[in-house]
């Protein structure tokens, strides 16, 4: 919380403004219940018409300066919170951008979406309660408790015992409230899963006509959220009249012994009044301290579950500040690499060597779940080998700075994702000031210019939720220029041409051997790395054989059968 707290200080003028026109709020409010007995005891009761006039004028007069007190604060409070607000989404989308693998298994996607925005607006919430009320509240206890005794002593007592009974009544509450406020977060965290889901896979849901499968499991979700819901919020109005009743009996006390005191002279109506006053207004502080609580007890709920993604392991890697930042020619050799994704037992892959010159063109072949995609992604260090060493140009990637290597190197995964925005925007996201001409020659390369030229806008035409949808070969080929047009010493492609004709596929591969870059590909199809300098060929892990398509299908039993069997598809 207090880590939480640092980001509203980054505003630290605003809040002491902010803060000192509340303590203004706070003295007025103090002040009148005096000005109050004054009116009545020195200006009602002696029938002094003037006395009342001029006390009735000073308190209008302070009102007016609390009023625009208050209004002056809400605009700082508003400052600071979002301000703070804006910060911490800040960090958080930085630290996600640095997070490992590891990170995403332990955080999914709904969960940091919901992190981001949802949790950051109940901190927002919380400071800008905190700056307006928070401090207010518990100031006007003390401070209220300090006037009514310097009001009346006896009375004041009977005040001063209510509160520790209030406190512990609303620290339990606040105890429950973390509790059942964070386990509301996790529930919306599972409503956006579902939700995400099912966004996602809309199509599916429909083709199985699993639409009313997934409305129960969405309603299941909905159900347990507004039900943890339900639960919070009767605990915060249970609360707030529980307070009410409480206080309304300590005032019915104070009267009674009020009463008393006028009688027996040891007490005037102004003094009872001002008393009565005081714990009023207590009381309305108790109750807004409920409605505190409820914010705060959001507030640390969420303030955990922020410190859990800012305190999130980054990629060491990047502190590599020494790291060697130089143009690469694009070798690569793998020594003895191993890699285990955290939590598994076996490895991924597992004594992985090869040598690649620069310049040269490797085919990669395996069944799935080979460990293909793991060992691409070690070459850009996605993931860091858990044994062994990666090589660019003679020198193990650890000495590499890590942005500057993957400057070099470009990554077609094997999930293509196009951002919304148009075709040209999508093609220059690989590299921001690349020219019309750039993108026009990548987009060639990658043998998507003809058909761009036939969309109703050309490259301007828009593509995601408000434009058109591309083939799954189109958008092969798309996040292939946007590859290309970083001119990339080394270009890894991860299956990335699997739906792609033979026919566009070969003039495809014909432009990339023009290029000056090592390429790195994984196909399913022999047809598709004929070509190639050299084929790894990859089954459970290891490398079983290496060498070009020739050499392959003369010696390695495995290449054959795969050959043959694709050989006979082909002629089905
Ligand atoms: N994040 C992960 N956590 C745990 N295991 C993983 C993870 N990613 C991949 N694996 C496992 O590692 C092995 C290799 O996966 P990888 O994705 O590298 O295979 P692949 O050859 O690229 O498969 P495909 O051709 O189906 O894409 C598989 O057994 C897979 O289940």
């Amino acid at each position: 919380m207090r880590r939480i707290f640092t980001y509203a200080y980054t505003y630290k003028t605003s809040m002491y403004i902010g803060l000192f026109l509340m303590l203004v709020e706070l003295v007025v409010e103090l002040i009148q219940p005096l000005f109050m007995a004054k009116i009545i005891d020195d200006g009602i009761l002696q029938e002094d018409m003037t006395t009342v006039a001029i006390w009735g004028g000073i308190l209008v007069a302070i009102s007016l300066i609390a009023f625009v007190a208050g209004i002056i604060n809400s605009f700082f409070a508003a400052n600071v919170s979002q301000g703070a607000g804006y910060d911490l989404r800040d960090d958080m989308f930085r630290k996600v951008q640095e997070f490992t693998s590891k990170n995403f298994q332990r955080f999914a996607t709904p969960t940091l979406i919901t992190r981001m925005t949802n949790d950051v607006t109940q901190i927002q919430n919380l400071i800008f309660m905190f700056m307006r009320i928070a401090l207010r509240a518990p100031l006007f206890i003390i401070g209220g408790l300090v006037m009514a005794f310097t009001v009346h002593k006896e009375l004041a007592t009977i005040l001063l015992l209510s509160v520790p009974v209030m406190l512990l009544f609303l620290f339990w509450i606040l105890t429950k409230g973390v509790t059942y406020f964070r386990r509301v977060q996790e529930k919306l965290d599972n409503l956006n899963t579902i939700i995400r889901e099912n966004l996602a896979g809309i199509r599916l849901i429909k083709g199985f006509n699993r639409g009313d499968y997934e409305e129960s499991r969405f309603q299941g979700a909905n159900t347990s959220l507004m039900n943890d819901n339900k639960r919070a919020l009767w605990l915060m109005e249970l609360a707030m009249p529980m307070v009410m009743l409480s206080m309304n009996l300590i005032i019915l006390v104070i009267l009674w012994f009020g009463a008393i005191g006028l009688n027996v002279g040891t007490a005037q109506a102004g003094e009872v009044v001002a008393i009565i006053n005081y714990a009023t207004r207590m009381m309305f502080t108790f109750s807004v301290f409920t409605f505190l609580i409820m914010v705060f007890s959001r507030g640390k709920a969420s303030a955990n579950r922020i410190t859990e993604i800012l305190d999130a392991e980054g990629e060491t890697v990047d502190d590599r500040a020494d790291g060697v930042n130089k143009e690469i020619q694009g070798a690569i050799g793998f020594q003895e690499v191993n890699y285990t994704y955290p939590g598994m037992k076996v490895p991924a892959i597992e004594t992985i060597n090869f040598e690649a010159k620069a310049g040269e063109t490797i085919g990669i072949l395996g069944e799935t779940g080979s460990g293909k995609s793991t060992l691409l992604h070690l070459i850009p260090r996605l993931q860091e080998a858990s044994g062994g060493q990666v090589f660019i140009d003679g020198l193990s990637i650890e000495h590499y700075d890590v942005i500057a290597l993957r400057k070099q190197i470009s990554l077609i995964p094997q999930e293509i994702h196009l951002f919304s925005g148009t075709v040209m925007e999508n093609i220059q996201w690989g590299k921001n000031d690349a020219s019309e001409e750039e993108v026009i020659e990548a987009a060639k390369d990658a043998q998507i210019h003809a058909f761009i030229s036939t969309l109703p806008d050309g490259y301007q035409t828009k593509l995601g939720q408000k434009g058109i949808t591309f083939s799954g070969g189109q958008k092969q080929r798309l996040s292939i220029a946007r590859a290309l047009i970083r001119n990339p010493k080394i270009l890894i492609l991860d299956d990335s041409t699997s739906a792609l004709d033979a026919h566009t596929e070969s003039r495809l591969m014909t432009s990339l051997r023009k290029k000056d870059c090592t390429v790195l590909i994984v196909a399913q199809k022999i047809s598709s790395l004929k070509a190639a300098d050299m084929i790894l060929l990859m089954h459970q892990g290891k490398i079983v054989g290496s060498g070009d398509h020739n050499s392959l299908l003369r010696y390695n039993a495995y290449y054959q059968q795969v050959y043959q069997s694709q050989q006979e598809t082909e002629a089905l």
